[in-house]
């Protein structure tokens, strides 16, 4: 499907994640995480993002970021970066059962605009009840369960039942970063560079807008940042993942790629399966690219380079994840793949443009963008089928403070040497996008006025 042109890929990929419905779909949807008798389990400890944004009116209440970390873990060890690292030790794949898993979310959910409250009105016994929903048109697995005398096998299965709910879903970037987590938060592999921002972030303006960061732990011998796992609490949550900025490369990645080209065969490849004809012919005799040869022209089949941000992923209710939107490049096709990804609910569309508007306030009071350039970071548009919405920054792998005798800007395109990453210029396109997408809309789509 990579060959066919931008919007009839994409609509196609997204209507048939839409046709599943969620229904039976492997991927993860709302779960609390932690074992019973956990008091993280029942709620009762968990803080972090939740979603600070009730869609259903209660207006934003940005205060979805958590300080310091809870659990001891070490902070700000130097470790080497590991960023980039290549492995495949995703999360298992979770079972057709949860949705069944979820009902209880729909119902009782409390939609204040609390943080926390996502995961805090369940007790251990009802996620036991849910537990055994899921086996539903299973009888004699029911009925097993039913009889088993031993308690101890009886909690490890709804454990490894809940674990198997964990919310996470990977939308983009590198295979094996990530490793899920207990008590609503999530491992990436260590990078340094990662790791000083999301300490630098804590002490931001930017704070509301980034997952809460808690330090760093080793588990198997490995440095992994956590932090909170945005999905956690949410009901079969759409997520669309959006790299920001003009440039996805560092200045330094030119610099050496200049000085020693290193050719990429991958590279090489994953360019031609989209356009033969994009390769030089040289390029086509040694079959290799170099990466900020790759990036660049990645920028300009997608929206990057003209629009300051490209579409990376999406999945809407827990549906298949779709990646095929190399080629989304033209306003048009944004605002579809946006109406199909919030299935035409303006009050979704309002609420996403309200965040990135008080997202953008921020970003100007903030230190830390004044002094850094942010590249191939993400913004992460998550909804739920309880109509809570929220954006987040993601990523920060490779964002760089920057020359202290610039004064970076980041809404004017980049020239070489200039740093700048035009996050901004990202920003506002996004922004006009969901505006645009809005008008769109018929008048029964959007919300109604708030009372006075
Ligand atoms: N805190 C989080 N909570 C929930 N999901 C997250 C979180 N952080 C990342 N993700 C998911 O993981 C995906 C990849 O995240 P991220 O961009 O940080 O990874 P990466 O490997 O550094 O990416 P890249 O290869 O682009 O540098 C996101 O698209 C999103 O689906
Ligand atoms: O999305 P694509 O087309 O698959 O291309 C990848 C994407 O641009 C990643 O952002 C980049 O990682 P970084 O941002 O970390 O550089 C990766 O480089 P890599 O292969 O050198 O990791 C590319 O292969």
């Amino acid at each position: 499907m990579e060959g066919l042109n931008g919007l009839k890929a994409c609509q196609k990929g997204i209507s048939q994640a839409l046709a599943q419905g969620g229904q039976g779909c492997p991927a993860p949807c709302v779960a609390k995480e932690g074992a019973p008798g956990d008091p993280k389990w029942r709620g009762e400890l968990v803080q972090g993002p939740g979603l600070p944004m009730d869609v259903g009116g209660k207006g934003p209440a940005l205060d979805g970021a958590k300080a310091s970390p809870e659990d001891g873990s070490p902070k700000g060890i130097q470790a080497p970066s590991l960023h980039g690292a290549k492995g495949n030790e995703g999360p298992p794949e979770a079972p057709k059962l949860q949705h069944l898993a979820m009902r209880g979310l729909s119902g009782g959910h409390d939609r204040s605009v609390s943080s926390s409250s996502t995961c805090s009105s369940f007790e251990s016994s009802q996620e036991s009840d849910e537990v055994f929903s899921e086996e539903e048109g299973k009888p004699g697995r029911r009925k097993m369960l039913r009889k088993t005398k031993s308690w101890k096998t009886f909690f490890t299965m709804v454990h490894w039942s809940l674990r198997r709910h964990s919310s996470w879903v990977q939308l983009a970037g590198h295979e094996g970063n990530f490793k899920p987590s207990e008590g609503g938060q999530i491992l990436k592999k260590f990078s340094t560079v990662e790791n000083t921002c999301l300490e630098a972030l804590m002490g931001d303006t930017l704070r509301p807008y980034v997952p809460a960061y808690h330090g760093v732990v080793v588990k198997d011998g490995e440095h992994y940042i956590q932090m909170d796992d945005l999905l956690r609490g949410l009901d079969a949550p759409s997520i669309m993942d959006c790299k920001m900025g003009v440039r996805t490369y560092l200045e330094e990645e030119l610099t050496k790629a200049l000085l020693k080209p290193t050719p990429r065969k991958d590279m090489y490849q994953k360019m031609v399966k989209v356009d033969p004809s994009a390769a030089t012919a040289e390029e086509h005799s040694q079959k290799a690219v170099t990466k900020p040869r790759y990036m660049q022209w990645r920028e300009h089949i997608s929206s990057t380079a003209s629009l300051g941000f490209r579409i990376e992923g999406v999945t809407i209710e827990g549906g298949a994840v779709q990646k095929d939107f190399k080629q989304t490049r033209t306003q048009e096709q944004i605002i579809d793949t946006f109406l199909i990804f919030t299935k035409r609910q303006g009050s979704i569309l309002r609420a996403y443009q309200s965040r990135l508007e008080s997202m953008r306030s921020a970003l100007l009071e903030s230190a830390f963008f004044r002094t850094h350039e942010v590249i191939g970071s993400s913004l992460l548009f998550v909804h739920d089928r309880q109509g809570r919405a929220n954006v987040w920054m993601i990523d920060f792998g490779k964002t760089l403070p920057a020359p202290p005798q610039l004064a970076l800007r980041h809404d004017v395109p980049w020239t070489r040497g200039s740093h700048e990453d035009g996050y901004l210029i990202g920003l506002h396109h996004l922004t006009h996008t969901l505006q645009a997408a809005q008008r769109r809309l018929g008048p029964e789509e959007m919300p109604a006025p708030s009372a006075p």
